[in-house]
């Protein structure tokens, strides 16, 4: 258990590039971006990997500037107090960009084409020639008529479940955890399966918007691979560990998977032939890198000053209208009778409260209690102590 005050000046620390605009969002009276800092209010990050990194006592939020949270030790985070956010669907729309891209770069066999012609340089005035009489090793298959598989419909492949059926292909998708936000979005021209072996069984092509969890890993497996219509394109745009690499290494070998476009490269994969390797360009354009790091910056910021949650992936959600008095903010489990233990701790000292929230999330839970006298400080380092020794409180932070 952890009891922290907040001081005057935040400083946040940035592991990887973060968009100017988003970092702006920190005023430089109140905030200092120090790279350098042991012990920081809070981190930025992308895809920078954080398993391995040990985390201050000072630490209060870490913000993923995009959609993906495996390289963050959540489960330490949450045992720590410490909220994770992400930026949900910021980077959606540069993704799908890429994948619809990817799908007719891919059946139109452009990325072997390009490489090929690259191969011509030095051939003077036959250049013109050798490509009429070589182009009919890259003729390919357009992507109208055929159908499209999503494998998970929330941001990116609701997206691009819409906008195939504009290139005139059918689209069946699976997600048995939809939201009712994303089902409410969804033409309803797109084919739902029960099943992922609906989708491994009719699509000519398959594209994969899940998260990398231990139930997701190696979803793509052999048994996956050998339902699949023999040539299927398959496009991962969302981790590598979704698929096993021994079992897609013998798909592809055998044809079975006509090409496998991703954009999560190691040195295997670049090893096998209709293997397609982007190097991570997903969410790498201006407008997503400016729209997640805005979105993860004014979470955080956000998050100290107030206290109030949005958009965190370990901790609840949590609104309460911040009035600029005593804010007591606690992080606990999700068990019986904390709101009477904590509440009982403020009323004892004479205090009154006027306003409380109490979300639970799991088995976490988040209570910020508003005080309603100007309170004397000298009264919350006893308040939180003893709040500290409930048992299941986790983190106390007094804003
Ligand atoms: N290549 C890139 O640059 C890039 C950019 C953004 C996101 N991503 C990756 O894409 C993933 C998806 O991003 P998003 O913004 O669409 O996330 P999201 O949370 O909006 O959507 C994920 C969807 O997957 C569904 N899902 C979860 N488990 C499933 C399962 N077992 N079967 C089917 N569906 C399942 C969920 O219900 C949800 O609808 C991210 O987790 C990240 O790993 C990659
Ligand atoms: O999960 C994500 O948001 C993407 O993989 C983007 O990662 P990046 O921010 O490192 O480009």
């Amino acid at each position: 258990m952890t009891t922290i005050t907040l001081d005057k000046t935040k400083r946040i620390k940035t592991l990887n590039h973060i968009a100017e605009v988003g970092l702006a969002i920190f005023n430089e009276e109140d905030y200092t971006i120090d790279n350098e800092a042991n012990d920081p209010d809070a981190i930025v990050v992308r895809s920078y990997p954080m398993h391995n990194m040990a985390f201050g006592g000072n630490l209060k939020a870490i913000a993923r500037a995009g959609a993906g949270v495996n390289n963050i030790p959540v489960d330490t985070c949450s045992n720590q107090g410490i909220v994770v956010f992400n930026t949900p669907g910021a980077n959606a729309n540069a993704v799908k960009e890429l994948v619809l891209t990817s799908i007719m770069a891919s059946s139109r066999n452009l990325f072997n084409g390009v490489d090929w012609v690259k191969d011509l340089k030095g051939k003077g005035e036959e250049v013109p020639q050798l490509v009429e009489q070589g182009k009919k090793q890259f003729v390919g298959r357009e992507a109208k008529g055929k159908k499209l598989g999503v494998i998970g419909l929330g941001a990116i492949g609701a997206m691009v479940a819409n906008d195939a059926l504009n290139l005139d292909m059918d689209v069946i998708g699976f997600d048995p955890y939809i939201s009712v936000d994303t089902a409410w979005e969804l033409s309803r021209n797109i084919k739902r399966a029960m099943s992922l072996g609906d989708v491994f069984e009719q699509a000519d092509f398959i594209t994969i918007h899940v998260p990398l969890t231990n139930e997701t890993a190696g979803m793509l497996n052999r048994e996956a691979f050998e339902q699949m219509k023999p040539g299927v394109h398959i496009l991962n745009f969302s981790r590598g560990g979704l698929v096993d690499e021994d079992a897609l290494e013998v798909a592809l070998e055998k044809g079975r998977v006509g090409k496998y476009i991703t954009d999560f490269p190691n040195d295997r994969l670049l090893h096998m032939e209709n293997a397609i390797t982007l190097p991570h360009l997903g969410a790498s354009t201006i407008e997503s890198e400016e729209n997640c790091a805005r979105m993860a910056t004014r979470q955080v910021r956000d998050f100290l000053e107030t206290g109030n949650i949005k958009n965190a992936v370990n901790f609840p959600n949590a609104f309460l209208p911040y009035t600029g008095k005593r804010r007591v903010t606690v992080f606990h489990h999700n068990v019986p009778n904390m709101l009477g233990q904590i509440s009982a701790i403020i009323s004892k000292r004479g205090l009154n409260i006027a306003a409380m929230i109490n979300k639970s999330r799991g088995d976490l839970a988040y209570t910020m209690i508003d005080i309603d006298e100007k309170v004397n400080g000298d009264v919350i380092p006893g308040m939180e102590a003893e709040i500290n020794t409930i048992e299941d409180v986790i983190r106390i932070r007094t804003i």
